[in-house]
């Protein structure tokens, strides 16, 4: 399950690390194994009539653990490689699959799972790879190699690392499922709600998001216990299964040995090969837990670079560096029982130009970038980008959106058509804006007659309609409403106490 779910993420291009990574640390699983029965052999000769014989098989067993070391190496290497194929991965659909939400679903459940899953699955893929599936692989496939080996010696032990092994396997599959089955039901706290309560001032001024907070922390902690309530059985199971499977490759060795059908030189070597299956059998038990959150948390991506995939398959969306022209035609908004927000807005943007929105508070002006960089789907009315109608996808691929508070160079670097800015007071904001001129087409918001001055073309808005269109110092020398509100900007600005 988990190799299908990395093959899923990974693809085509991460098949030869893949399967490079396996076969290494099977290799270097097969060289340990045989290491211990070369065991049998050293001590025969060590404890027989000429020790110095013992020698070449010795060497032979310095040159298996130097060979599984190099194996060990070349594998981690290439564990690492599929580690970063999960994480480019990841950083590929995660961020895509936000972009999609509608400003609605920012605080929502979605967000909250898509937030928690980008910051621990980046950071737990490599582990989950390295750390997690080559000690996974080589436990699993250590004990049955090892009862191959000794199915010359003797067949019963070889029968009982057979069984023993794959009772051990059987244990940790059926636990490992249990536990992501328990992870997936309580292990996800109220993150929105959490989010909501510290975050609303009002919310914290009359005690109900303290109190929500505390309902949280609550059902999270009852979440724990039932998780632990999983946990402790699927231990004890583990430990049941291999101590039993201890109890009887001893007492078939005691047998073997007290019947005379084992020399006591081979039975003392059998010791070394049971030391190994507890050595690997135990790790899968301890690896158990790890396992279940590595497994829930793979399938969760999995599940998410899948619909990444697919979302781009029908919607097939390049960023083209040219500046886009849009048109706007009746456009129509209206939030949920409100007037609307934006009523027939009626606009050309030409490919490279500049064009401040403007107009009182309320009037739609963040509405309207809002629909155009395809955070909202409009009511009504149609947005075109080169000609064709943009739906929202495209519209959010091909915009860029800068706001106040957030950085600059993150937005102005990304290539997008249409470049939003939001209350573009900062004046080394508008400098660099205005040195893009041509290379995108840009639509801001501002309150700053000096940067009307310097755009293409003003539009006002008034309760969502587009009251005047023009230059500025054509509407300033009409003495409308650009002119009442730039002449109350300025004023507001030179007010001092
Ligand atoms: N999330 C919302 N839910 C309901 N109504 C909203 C929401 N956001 C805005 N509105 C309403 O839509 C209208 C347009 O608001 P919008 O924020 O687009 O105006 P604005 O011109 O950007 O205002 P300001 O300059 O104050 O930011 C207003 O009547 C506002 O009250």
């Amino acid at each position: 399950m988990i190799y299908s779910d990395i093959a899923a993420v990974t693809g085509p291009a991460g098949r030869r690390d893949r399967i490079a990574f396996v076969g290494l640390t099977l290799l270097s699983t097969l060289l340990q194994a045989s290491s211990v029965m070369t065991l049998i052999p050293v001590l025969h000769a060590l404890f027989g009539a000429e020790p110095t014989q013992a020698w070449p098989w010795v060497g032979l067993l310095v040159g298996q653990l130097a060979a599984t070391w190099l194996a060990d190496n070349a594998a981690a290497r290439f564990g690492l490689r599929v580690g970063f194929g999960l994480i480019d991965a990841i950083e590929t659909a995660g961020p895509a699959a936000i972009r999609r939400l509608g400003v609605d679903e920012l605080a929502g459940t979605r967000a909250a799972r898509l937030r928690e899953l980008l910051a621990t699955a980046v950071p737990e893929s490599v582990t989950a790879v390295v750390l997690l599936g080559s000690p996974l692989l080589h436990a699993l496939a250590l004990t049955p190699l090892l009862a191959l080996m000794l199915l010359p010696i003797a067949w019963q032990l070889s029968l009982v690392a057979l069984a023993g092994g794959l009772a051990m396997a059987g244990a940790v599959a059926a636990t490992s499922r249990a536990l992501a089955a328990a992870e997936t039901a309580f292990g996800d706290v109220d993150d929105p709600v959490l989010d909501f309560a510290w975050t609303r001032p009002a919310r914290r001024g009359d005690q109900s998001g303290p109190r929500a907070t505390a309902a949280v922390v609550k059902a999270s902690r009852r979440r724990s216990l039932h998780l632990l309530a999983w946990q402790l059985p699927s231990h004890l199971v583990l430990s049941s299964v291999l101590i039993v499977v201890l109890l009887v490759f001893g007492a078939v060795v005691s047998w073997l040995y007290l019947s005379g059908s084992m020399s006591g030189v081979t039975a003392a070597a059998m010791a070394v090969v049971l030391f190994r299956v507890v050595e690997a059998t135990g790790a899968l038990s301890l690896l158990s837990a790890p396992l279940a959150s590595a497994t829930s948390m793979l399938a969760q991506v999995r599940a998410l670079v899948e619909a990444e995939r697919a979302e781009a398959v029908v919607a097939p969306v390049t960023a083209p560096e040219r500046p886009c022209a849009v048109t706007l035609s009746q456009l129509r908004f209206a939030y949920p029982g409100r007037t609307p927000a934006l009523d027939g807005i009626d606009l050309e943007l030409p490919a490279g130009s500049i064009t401040a929105v403007v107009g009182g508070s309320g009037s739609g002006k963040s509405t309207l970038l809002e629909v155009l960089s395809g955070l909202r789907r409009q009511s009504g009315g149609t947005v075109l980008f080169d000609g064709e109608p943009a739906l929202l996808a495209e519209r959010r691929a091909r915009t860029a959106v800068a706001f106040a508070e957030i950085g600059r160079d993150r937005v102005l670097g990304k290539p997008a058509g249409l470049l939003l800015v939001d209350d573009a007071a900062d004046p080394e904001l508008v400098a660099e804006v205005g040195r893009l001129r041509g290379t995108r087409t840009v639509v801001l918001v501002t309150r700053r007659p000096a940067v009307l001055a310097t755009v293409d073309q003003v539009v006002v808005l008034d309760a969502g309609r587009v009251v005047e269109t023009g230059t500025f110092a054509e509407l300033w020398a009409r003495g409308g409403l650009l002119a009442d509100l730039a002449q109350r900007w300025e004023q507001a600005e030179n007010w001092q106490l």
